[in-house]
């Protein structure tokens, strides 16, 4: 395996209020990070900054081998980067099918694997952005950024207030996606359990800085970490913890 990204020390918030304080991480190709931690503690701001939409400070961000911490952001995802912000941004008047061309970029996904993996948007290709569901909505997101055919996919809290059996069909799609085909990914989760059952590794971030990087599986065993630092209650077998 090859170092896919490397970030280094990296300062940045929002304006002159600095948010990161100094972060560090690998991540190596093909291999998926849980990116965890509790309310406010700099998930969305880390992944906002890979992506470039937050104050660079210092540090370093090497995407495949270059420095992109002072790239803009709208060459960003032509180097590989494929976001899936919280707040999904689809183009509301939009049909499915021009959200999912209207920024794709040659590669294996194409719409045809993509109707595959999401048969609901398929149904629905012909319909407008703003008559899709909320699950059909980030089912979207997720679609539109596989076809940027991505290096590496960013995914914040792409779980949050989806309905259980919605859930359960995109963590069957990031399985077949991250651990069978093996995208790079990055996956901000509230859910710590279930993520870190789809990922190698795992960080925690607290007040802007990394405070515990382990192998996923370790973090799942690791119960006294789970709950001190997630809140996430004992026992091995809670379903959506
Ligand atoms: N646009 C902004 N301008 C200024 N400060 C911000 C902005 N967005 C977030 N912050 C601050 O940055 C800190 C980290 O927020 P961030 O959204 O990165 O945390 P998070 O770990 O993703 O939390 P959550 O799980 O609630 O989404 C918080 O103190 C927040 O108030």
């Amino acid at each position: 395996m090859s170092e896919l990204l490397r970030v280094e020390e990296l300062v940045a918030g929002y304006g002159p209020a600095v948010v990161l304080t100094g972060v560090s991480f690998k991540l190596e190709e093909g291999e998926s990070l849980a990116l965890l931690g509790r309310n406010g503690t700099g998930k969305t701001t880390l992944i906002n900054s890979l992506v470039g939409v937050t104050t660079y400070k210092s540090g370093r961000i090497v995407f495949d081998g270059k420095d992109i911490a002072r790239t803009p952001v709208e060459s960003r995802a032509a180097l590989g980067l494929g976001w899936v912000p919280q707040e999904r941004n689809i183009f509301r008047s939009l049909s499915v099918e021009e959200n999912l061309t209207a920024t794709a970029r040659p590669g294996t996904w194409t719409l045809e694997r993509v109707y595959e993996l999401f048969p609901r948007l398929a149904e629905r290709k012909t319909n407008m952005g703003n008559q899709l569901s909320g699950g059909e909505q980030q089912m979207l997101a997720v679609a539109r950024a596989l076809m940027l055919n991505p290096r590496l996919l960013l995914l914040d809290e792409p779980l949050e207030g989806l309905a259980p059996i919605i859930v359960d069909e995109l963590m069957g799609v990031l399985h077949r996606v991250v651990s069978e085909e093996g995208l790079s990914a990055i996956i901000v989760e509230q859910k710590a359990r279930k993520i870190l059952n789809e990922t190698d590794k795992a960080i925690i971030l607290d007040r802007g800085s990394v405070i515990h990087e382990s192998a996923s599986r370790d973090l799942l065993a690791d119960d006294a970490m789970l709950s001190s630092h997630l809140g996430v209650a004992q026992g091995a077998a809670r379903p959506g913890a």
